[in-house]
């Protein structure tokens, strides 16, 4: 064995409630492989990825978009949903005539979404806005712009503060304007990690399904933690995993596949995007 081959899988978990049900029941303690578990903001973990300090990872599905040459996804988990997702959350301090064309403030965490936004304003819209990027903290967003763009946790804790910004949930535009799924993360593995590892991405990759599916059959457990680390009722966040799905069906994929598509009309992608899955996943 090269010291590669034993060098830890490190994976990459993002730090949001929204990942949960895939990761809730993973226990790498439990796995013969050895892991390394690495978290991160999304635009954290995009760059990591490709980096390769991290060897498999929940990303944002553009930046699988951008690098998808060097990786395999793994099959069927995704964080996806078909209208109102309650954590990708414009909020506009003027209105949307003038935000439209003003100024708006995005979050550093994010990268699906903010070229989502770019495609809204763009595409649907017919506006041309300046954006700015900084970090997620709605006040000193909006002090100099028109409208402040959060996600994960940071849009969720935003939307239950007594703000008075009215609110533009994604998700709702999306399926508004294409009537389809949108995915905003996948499970990316590097094709060269893959090479080395195939046994122990084969396991890691049969951990997280299983979780997904002990976490779809009761959510319980996570809407339990989800009060007691994040805050909130348990209506509410029994309501947020019911309007998450971690699978990446064809329904899901057609509804990425568009995305991809205007992106690329839009100039934010340079080429077409295929949606290859980990061949050897079927024997995992
Ligand atoms: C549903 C969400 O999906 C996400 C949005 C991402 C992005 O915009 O790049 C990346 C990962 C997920 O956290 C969310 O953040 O609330």
């Amino acid at each position: 064995m090269t010291k590669l081959d034993s060098a830890p899988i490190r994976i990459g978990r993002i730090d949001y409630t929204n990942v949960w049900p895939v990761f809730h029941h993973f226990d790498p303690t439990r796995l013969r492989a050895e892991t390394e578990l690495v978290y991160g903001m999304p635009a954290d973990l995009n760059r990591k990825l490709r980096a390769g300090e991290i060897d498999v990872a929940a990303i944002s599905s553009f930046a699988y978009g951008l690098n998808s040459e060097d990786y395999w996804l793994l099959p069927d988990l995704s964080v996806s949903a078909l209208g109102q997702v309650q954590s990708l959350l414009l909020f506009l301090k003027s209105p949307l005539e003038q935000a439209r064309d003003g100024r708006i403030a995005l979050t550093t965490t994010s990268a699906t979404t903010v070229n989502l936004l770019k495609i809204v304003m763009r595409k649907f819209y017919g506006g041309s806005p300046v954006y700015e990027t900084a970090e997620p903290c709605l006040d000193s967003m909006l002090e100099k712009a028109d409208a402040a763009l959060l996600i994960g946790d940071h849009a969720i804790k935003a939307s239950w503060r007594d703000h008075g910004y009215r609110v533009l949930d994604l998700g709702d535009i999306w399926r508004l304007w294409t009537g389809r799924w949108m995915t905003f993360a996948v499970w990316a593995v590097r094709k060269d990690a893959v090479r080395r590892n195939p046994e122990a991405i084969a396991e890691i990759y049969r951990e997280l399904v299983a979780s997904k599916r002990r976490s779809a059959a009761d959510p319980e457990p996570l809407v339990g933690e989800a009060v007691r680390r994040v805050g909130g009722t348990p209506e509410y966040w029994r309501g947020y995993f019911r309007g998450l799905c971690h699978d990446f069906g064809p329904d899901q994929r057609a509804g990425l596949s568009l995305y991809f598509q205007y992106a690329r009309e839009l100039g934010l992608l340079d080429k077409a995007v295929t949606l290859a899955d980990w061949p050897d996943s079927v024997h995992a």
